[in-house]
């Protein structure tokens, strides 16, 4: 089950690093959260899952986001609604086409017309999961909601809203003491 100060207390252990940082929109940052050490973590991992299901509309037919951040997530959200008897389903949405194969962005049993959410490590901007939402709307599906772990508080969840989106984090980085920036 869900447990936010256990969650907490995981990305504060493992995944919140100070230093000089550049961020995948190209800002600098003085600290840095690496998700992967909670999302690759089986307890972290767990935690996380429980709490996007927790925040999951009852109307989606399938949950994803942009690789790598998401692939765990993706793969925990399933394996945690398996065992409530739900037949979610799950995508993955490369950042690059492959160049071969069936060359596509979205992967996995998911199919055009079908509601989705898509779920983030961390949000900063919002790029990368406002490209995977591109991406999932050329193929067809409806984007209803985004989830993350942790919302920066630097213009994403702003972002999301304004484009219609039901956006909900389980974490901001105020749980940390952490002061955002004004937003951009
Ligand atoms: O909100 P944004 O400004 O887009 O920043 C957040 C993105 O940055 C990280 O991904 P990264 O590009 O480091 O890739 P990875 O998941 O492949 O490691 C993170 O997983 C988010 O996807
Ligand atoms: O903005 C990013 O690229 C970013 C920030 C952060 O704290 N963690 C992460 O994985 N990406």
């Amino acid at each position: 089950m869900y447990n936010k100060q256990e969650l907490m207390d995981l990305f504060r252990e493992r995944a919140l690093k100070f230093g000089d940082f550049t961020l995948a929109s190209g800002k600098k940052a003085s600290y840095y959260l690496d998700g992967k050490q909670v999302t690759l973590h089986a307890r972290g991992l767990s935690l996380v899952s429980h709490g996007f299901l927790d925040h999951l509309d009852p109307n989606i037919d399938a949950v994803g986001g942009m690789s790598i951040g998401a692939d765990p997530i993706v793969a925990g959200i399933l394996s945690a609604a398996a065992d409530k008897q739900s037949d979610l389903l799950g995508f993955l949405v490369r950042k690059e086409s492959k160049g071969h194969g069936t060359n596509k962005f979205v992967e996995g049993p998911v199919q055009p017309g079908m509601k989705v959410a898509i779920v983030e490590d961390v949000v900063t901007t919002g790029g990368s999961s406002l490209l995977a939402i591109e991406r999932v709307q050329e193929f067809g599906c409806e984007v209803k909601q985004v989830l993350s772990i942790i919302d920066r508080m630097e213009g994403g969840a702003n972002r999301f809203r304004e484009l219609g989106f039901d956006f909900q984090s389980l974490l901001t980085i105020e749980d940390f003491g952490i002061t955002p920036p004004e937003a951009s």
